[in-house]
C-alpha cells in the first residue's frame, strides 16, 4: 500500500466516525462525497456514520464563512457517511474535542471552542463526561412521518440541523419488531417543511425526565446514536411537558437512552441546550483510501 495518510477512529455513545488530521487544509481540502462514502464503507473501507476533518478555521476558507478563526482555533469539517454535508454532529463535536485534547492540539482545564457549520460551540471535559453547548433550540411547529402505513404526528425542531420527533403512542415499543421497524428506509416526511432532507427521532416515555429512542439520520441511516437529535428530543419532550425553556422557568434535564448509551440533555432557563456524554478515540492508522 502506498504511504498513504493518517486518519483515527472514534466514538460517541457507539456514532462512529473516522478522524482526518489536516490541520493546514493541505492534505485533503474539500472533501469528494465519494471519497468519504468509501472511507465510512463498513466492508471495503475503515468504517463509520461520518468523517470528521481536523483543520485550522484559518486555513479553511468555508469555515470562515462560519467561525471566525480567533474565536475557534479549530474546525470540525463533518461529512455524514453518504458523503453529504451536514451543519452539526454532537456525538461528533465531543469525539474531536477528545482528539484535539489527547494530540495536545487545545490546553487541557479549559473551555474548548469549535467551527462547525452550525457555529462556534464550546466543549468542557471532564474526564470520561464531556459537555457540549449546543446553543439555541428553534421550536417550529409540528410535522407528520410515517413508516410504512404508521403514522406520527412529529415536532420540528432544529438544532442547527433538521429534525422531527415522533413521540410513540401508549403501547407502541421501539423494537424492531414494532411499528418502527428496522428502518432500514428513510421514514416519509414533508419535504415542503423540509427541502433539504430530516434527521428522524422516535421516542417512546420512560418516566419523568427519562426518554428512549431510535434515529434515522439523514445522509448516514439509522445510527446508534445521534447528539442533536438525543437534543432536539429533549425539547421536544421539555415541550410536551410544559418545561419548555427559554422563560423565567428552572433548567429542564432529560436522560436520553439510545441503542448505543445514554446521554444528557439540559434545555437551561436561558435557553441554550447542553448535552453531555462521553466519547473516545479508539485506534490510529494510514489509509489509502
Ligand atoms: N450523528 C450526528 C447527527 C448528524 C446529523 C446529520 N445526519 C444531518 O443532520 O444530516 C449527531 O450526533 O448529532
Amino acid at each position: 500500500m502506498s504511504e498513504g495518510y493518517p486518519f483515527l477512529k472514534g466514538h460517541g455513545t457507539e456514532n462512529d466516525f473516522v478522524l482526518l488530521p489536516d490541520h493546514d487544509g493541505t492534505v485533503h481540502g474539500d472533501l469528494d462525497p465519494a471519497r468519504v462514502a468509501r472511507l465510512c464503507d463498513r466492508r471495503a473501507g475503515i468504517g463509520g456514520d461520518g468523517v470528521l476533518r481536523v483543520v485550522r478555521t484559518e486555513a479553511y476558507a468555508a469555515a470562515r464563512e462560519h467561525a471566525d478563526p480567533a474565536e475557534a482555533e479549530w474546525f470540525m469539517d463533518y461529512r455524514n457517511s453518504d458523503g453529504s454535508l451536514s451543519e452539526m454532529c454532537g456525538n461528533g463535536v465531543r469525539v474531536f474535542a477528545r482528539h484535539l485534547l489527547e494530540e495536545g492540539l487545545v490546553e487541557p482545564g479549559r473551555p474548548i471552542p469549535v467551527g462547525t457549520r452550525a457555529g462556534v460551540k464550546v466543549i468542557e471535559v471532564d474526564g470520561d463526561r464531556i459537555t457540549v453547548d449546543m446553543g439555541r433550540p428553534q421550536v417550529l411547529g409540528t410535522t407528520e412521518v410515517a413508516v410504512g402505513s404508521a403514522r406520527w404526528a412529529a415536532a420540528h425542531v432544529d438544532m442547527g440541523n433538521p429534525h422531527a420527533v415522533a413521540f410513540l403512542d401508549e403501547g407502541q415499543s421501539l423494537a424492531v419488531d414494532g411499528p418502527v421497524g428496522p428502518l432500514a428506509s428513510e421514514p416519509d416526511f414533508d419535504r415542503s417543511v423540509y427541502p433539504h432532507g430530516v434527521n428522524v427521532e422516535f421516542v417512546e416515555r420512560r418516566g419523568a425526565g427519562h426518554v428512549a429512542m431510535r434515529v434515522h439520520e439523514r445522509g448516514s441511516g439509522e445510527t446508534r446514536s445521534c447528539g442533536t437529535g438525543a437534543c432536539a428530543v429533549a425539547v421536544a419532550a421539555a415541550v410536551a411537558d410544559g418545561r419548555a425553556a427559554g422563560g423565567p422557568g428552572a433548567d429542564a434535564t432529560y436522560r436520553v437512552d439510545l441503542p448505543g448509551g445514554t446521554l444528557e440533555i439540559t434545555w437551561t432557563a436561558d435557553d441554550r441546550v447542553l448535552m453531555s456524554g462521553p466519547a473516545v478515540v479508539v485506534a490510529r492508522g494510514t489509509t489509502a483510501l
